[in-house]
């Protein structure tokens, strides 16, 4: 897609065409480039309907005024620009043009002044763009770290005008040119996603430069030893994910474990609240619902699909490597159409182009996650690559089932504090059925969810490659799964709304799943008011008739009866009205013995 600026600037004379390269809804501003001299100037509206807005009612042209934000003029009064609608930049209000970075690079006064590098044999200097990182970028936060660098939240500013936040991968590669190729092929697979792709994290940007090494190096005194040293970086500029890894959001905010950073305070706020519940007795099963974990399966499913019809193979699927594009919030029911936030698969450092021969250095991913046809185990030194066994797209699928499997229970089939030749033996010989997986899940007492997707687990986790579904067969499976959810819950709504407005209201995602657990497993258990609905109501109507019958008006208890039999036609008294009824039918039976004995006592008495 591309977005042709025209208007006053442009008179006809492809030299002085411009084009947008950069739209920020949020300050009004646009970043245009010069195509014939490729100078780029922000400028900023000032007069004209809100871009974003527009644009998302699919209004391609706009009249608008900018503001040059360095000179003050006002620039382009009747500018037009024109936005391909099926763009997905364009649905959110946001444009970054594909190559706008690299401009930005070109842009760089600081290019040609290298030398604080000349000394760096290995990497050729001319790779270096000095200086780019402090002029464009404002580093926020740090995200997190990971074995190959750490990742920072980073905003975009130019000319002091803020356009967007990005996640900035920062990779120590020093003067190493297998580090930089290491890092050049993350960045490889990251430009392969050229189209805006939905469940895969795209990059915008790479570049070398030079950074502090603080960090890095620690002295015994705990002080950084290499504080004030300069060493080259590879820096990878990519969407920013606001929600953060699956891995944290699970353990954390649906499993309520404690994270390694979490203040002792935090802790025992968490610990006192736990108890608290649990005291009260309001204590929740823990767990996602069948329609969190479908919407999140689903979504990785259909990144790992995207992938694979590239012909590239992941490698390093796992949590944390999963990301949320906004924060999860276990309150929270529906996160546009979805039962959870979008989920992208990141980190590429690890993919490799299907057929392509493993290093011989045997590297796998994170191990926990990778197949066990993939683990090495006993690997002699000189193993030739063509001998290694090879990573597989059903490799992967191997990682979406241990995926699967830690999102359902919380945790992994392994022990932990595990040796590295114990854990390659226990993932050797791992058996998974779905017996097992209804035992453990039960055990656990965690929210009740479709068995079917014990069934996914077990096939994606199956010993033999072979029997594993393919990504596309996971994302139909899936998303025939959410529509026999969506059909059962809308007629179990239409069933209750005409029984009982009442329990439709209360009706939440966990007692749907309940109910499409109990369909599924075609154990047709009764749920308890459908129980006492049964069972007490012909008995509570004979027993009333009999207090009626027996009584007439000459005691309390047939107006009793009845007020009671009218409660327990109402949903809400129904379990409580159950046991006045059985308390009723107690006093008739005692009243009814006593009576007996007390007659029988007197024809005894006469006699
Ligand atoms: N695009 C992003 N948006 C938001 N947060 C991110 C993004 N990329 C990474 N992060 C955060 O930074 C952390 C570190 O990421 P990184 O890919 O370097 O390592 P990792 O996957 O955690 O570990 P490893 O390198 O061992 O695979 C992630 O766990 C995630 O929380």
């Amino acid at each position: 897609m591309s977005l042709v600026l025209y208007g006053e600037n442009f008179n006809g004379d492809p030299k002085s065409a411009q084009n947008v390269v950069l739209r920020d809804p949020n300050s009004r501003s646009l970043v245009v480039m010069n195509q014939a001299s490729g100078e780029i100037s922000l400028v900023r509206q000032i007069r004209g309907p809100r871009i974003d807005s527009k644009i998302s009612q699919n209004r391609p042209r706009l009249l608008s005024s900018y503001l040059c934000p360095q000179c003050g003029t006002e620039v382009g009064t009747g500018f037009e620009y024109e936005s391909s609608p099926q763009s997905p930049e364009s649905k959110s209000g946001s444009f970054v043009h594909r190559n706008y970075f690299k401009l930005l690079e070109q842009n760089n006064p600081y290019r040609s002044q290298q030398s604080c590098i000349q000394g760096l044999s290995a990497i050729p200097s001319t790779l270096f763009t000095p200086g780019y990182y402090r002029r464009f970028f404002r580093e926020l936060s740090l995200l997190g770290s990971g074995a190959r660098g750490s990742v920072y939240k980073v905003e975009h500013v130019l000319m002091d005008n803020h356009l967007g936040v990005y996640a900035l991968k920062k990779i120590h590669i020093g003067n190493d040119l297998s580090w930089l190729e290491l890092g050049m092929k993350e960045v490889k697979f990251l430009s392969s996603l050229t189209h805006n792709c939905t469940n895969l994290i795209t990059y915008n940007h790479v570049w070398l430069e030079m950074a502090s090494a603080s960090g890095i190096v620690r002295a015994s005194d705990g002080q950084d030893a290499l504080d004030s040293e300069q060493i080259p970086c590879i820096f990878i500029l990519q969407k920013f994910c606001p929600g953060g890894n699956l891995e944290e959001v699970i353990e954390k905010k649906v499993f309520g474990r404690f994270a390694d950073h979490e203040s002792s305070d935090e802790r025992k706020r968490q610990f006192r609240l736990k108890r608290a519940e649990r005291e009260a007795g309001t204590s929740k099963r823990q767990g996602l619902t069948t329609s969190q974990l479908l919407s999140i399966i689903y979504d990785i499913a259909s990144g790992l699909k995207e992938l694979h019809q590239m012909n590239i193979i992941h490698r390093d699927l796992k949590p944390s490597n999963c990301l949320l594009s906004e924060a999860y919030d276990p309150d929270k029911l529906l996160y546009g159409e979805k039962s959870f936030p979008n989920v992208m698969i990141g980190d590429f450092g690890e993919s490799q182009i299907c057929g392509q021969l493993r290093s011989a250095t045997g590297a796998t991913g994170t191990l926990e996650f990778t197949a066990p046809e993939v683990i090495l185990v006993n690997t002699k030194a000189g193993n030739m690559s063509a001998s290694l066994p090879q990573f597989t797209f059903q490799s992967d699928m191997y990682s979406l089932g241990m995926v699967c499997y830690f999102l359902t229970f919380g945790e992994l089939p392994f022990m932990n504090d595990l040796s590295l030749p114990q854990l390659k033996d226990d993932i050797k010989s791992l058996q998974i059925d779905k017996k097992f997986l209804l035992r453990k899940h039960i055990d656990l007492q965690l929210l009740p969810i479709d068995p079917k997707i014990f069934d996914l687990i077990e096939i994606l986790l199956s010993a033999n490659a072979l029997e594993r579904p393919t990504a596309a067969m996971v994302t139909n499976t899936v998303r025939e799964l959410m529509g026999e959810i969506r059909r059962s819950s809308d007629s179990q709504q239409s069933i209750l709304s005409s029984a009982d407005i009442q329990d439709q209201d209360q009706l939440s995602d966990s007692e749907m799943d309940e109910s499409a657990l109990h369909e599924s497993t075609s154990i047709k258990t009764p749920e308890p008011s459908s129980l006492s609905r049964y069972l007490w109501d012909p008995y509570s109507l004979a027993i009333s008739i009999f207090t009626v019958y027996r009584y007439g008006r000459s005691s309390y208890l047939p107006f009793l009866s009845v007020f009671l039999l009218g409660m327990s036609f109402r949903a809400e008294y129904r379990v409580r009205s159950s046991v006045l009824v059985a308390i009723l039918s107690s006093v008739n039976l005692a009243i009814l013995l006593i009576g007996t004995q007390l007659k029988s006592a007197s024809v005894i008495e006469l006699d």
